[in-house]
């Protein structure tokens, strides 16, 4: 009962929250297009920020951008997102456009000398990150800020869950997305590869980062990699959905799997199996068997596997599970004697030491978390410590490009603005 009063305040707090007073010197921002995803990633969790005002929005159609900013009381709407680049009066701008958008106008942002916080995925592939984020406008004295809007890694639960295991330790790491068939329609932006679309560059992008923070260490080579395609007549280059493993330096192997239009995986398969597929994002990490000291015996170890259900979106629901599988061996022929496992669970809501930038409370969102440290870089505060800097950023994409690459897909379209005045 408790639990259900407790979800049902933080979900309400997350969606509802009480808007702040406004600092003196807030950040003014802009939004670059009328968004589907951005009340819930931006305007709804500036609300609570004193330093953060959602001052302009433009989208391509102007009547659109009205509409949408009368919805979330944005006071100023511009014609053109070029326009909204050209207001002095905006500090920084918050970029949810298609992935294939992301490079040019997060540049043109920047060259405009505002800070930029861009949706995931950075850019549409490695050429383009490189070009971003190594651009000599970004190492300037008072340069803009640039975050790629990785928000659950500025979660607590999601720091807390890298502290219950030592990455060198990792054997295998797998993160499973799965968004049930018929979310979103064929039309969607995921879709189209013009706009740099796909499965990986979708849900597979979280999949892929989570593993990365998981080993933190970078693959020496990728293993496999298979795509399911979209059904014949649409983009014949987008993932439906994706599989890839990789190995790491230490030895371990990291995979994923992600699709966006899942079906099936309940009982009685015959009868299920095409009905769309509801599945909690999920990363199980398994960690190198350990001997443990033990007076009584001569042979014990200790196996510990984590899970972390719903690691992308914590600030709803979330579960770290902690399973230690412990065994007694038989001295000489190494025959098991005994076996059984140890599980503690953990809900980590808030930061368990607050403190030393640490803040928060139990309904900020991960967008929440991550709009506090992206106004902690802009005002030179210390934060929490947690941060994405853009070589993190680069590296990513390296590893979507290479995964394309061996499931036997092209890159996602470079834009031709790299290269012409980008
Ligand atoms: N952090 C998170 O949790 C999430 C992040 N995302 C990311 O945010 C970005 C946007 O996703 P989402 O909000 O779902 O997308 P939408 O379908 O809402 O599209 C975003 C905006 O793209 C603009 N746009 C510009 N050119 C085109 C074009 N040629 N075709 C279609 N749209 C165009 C539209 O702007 P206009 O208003 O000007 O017409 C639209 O408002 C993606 O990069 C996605 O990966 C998405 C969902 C969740
Ligand atoms: O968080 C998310 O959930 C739905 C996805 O398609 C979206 O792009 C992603 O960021």
């Amino acid at each position: 009962m408790a639990s259900i009063y407790h979800f049902t305040k933080r979900v309400y707090g997350s969606f509802n929250p009480s808007e702040v007073s406004k600092s003196s010197d807030a950040i003014r921002f802009g939004m670059l297009g009328a968004a589907n995803i951005g009340p819930m990633a931006f305007i709804i969790p500036a609300k609570t920020h004193p330093d953060v005002i959602v001052a302009a929005v433009a989208a391509r159609d102007l009547k659109k951008a009205e509409a949408y900013a009368k919805k979330h009381g944005i006071p100023v709407v511009h014609k053109s997102y070029q326009d909204l680049l050209d207001d002095p009066s905006l500090d920084a701008v918050y970029i949810p456009l298609p992935n294939g958008l992301h490079y040019e106008w997060a540049l043109k942002a920047i060259q405009a000398g505002k800070h930029v916080l861009l949706e995931k995925p950075s850019t549409s592939n490695a050429e383009e990150a490189k070009s971003l984020f190594r651009h000599p406008l970004l190492s300037q004295p008072n340069a803009p800020v640039l975050l790629e809007a990785f928000h659950f890694r500025f979660h607590p639960a999601w720091q807390t869950f890298l502290s219950t295991f030592d990455s060198t330790d990792i054997v295998d790491a797998s993160a499973e997305q799965f968004l049930p068939a018929g979310f979103f329609p064929d039309s969607d932006i995921r879709f189209n590869y013009a706009l740099s679309g796909g499965t990986l560059m979708d849900f597979g992008t979280y999949a892929i980062s989570s593993i990365r923070q998981a080993f933190r260490k970078e693959p020496i080579s990728i293993a496999e990699a298979s795509h399911r395609p979209m059904p014949k007549s649409r983009d014949k280059e987008i993932d439906h959905a994706i599989k890839a493993k990789w190995n790491f330096p230490n030895g371990g192997v990291g995979r994923i799997e992600a699709d966006l239009a899942a079906r099936g995986g309940y009982r009685l398969p015959w009868l299920t199996k095409s009905w769309p597929k509801l599945a909690l994002p999920k990363l199980t990490v398994q960690l190198s068997e350990k001997e443990v000291l033990d007076p009584k015996h001569k042979r014990h170890t200790m196996q510990r596997t984590v899970v972390f259900w719903n690691m992308i979106g914590p600030h709803l629901y979330h579960r770290i599970d902690i399973v230690d599988k412990h065994s007694i061996r038989n001295i000489d022929n190494g025959g098991l004697i005994e076996s059984w496992s140890e599980t503690s669970y953990m809900k980590v809501y808030e930061w368990p030491e607050k403190g030393n930038g640490k803040v928060g409370e139990a309904w900020w969102t991960t967008y929440r978390h991550q709009l506090e440290e992206f106004i902690n870089r802009i005002k030179r505060r210390e934060g929490s410590g947690v941060w994405i800097d853009g070589e993190d950023s680069i590296k990513q994409m390296e590893m979507i490009d290479a995964t394309y690459l061996k499931a036997g897909l092209p890159l996602r379209p470079t834009s031709n603005y790299l290269g012409s005045a980008g």
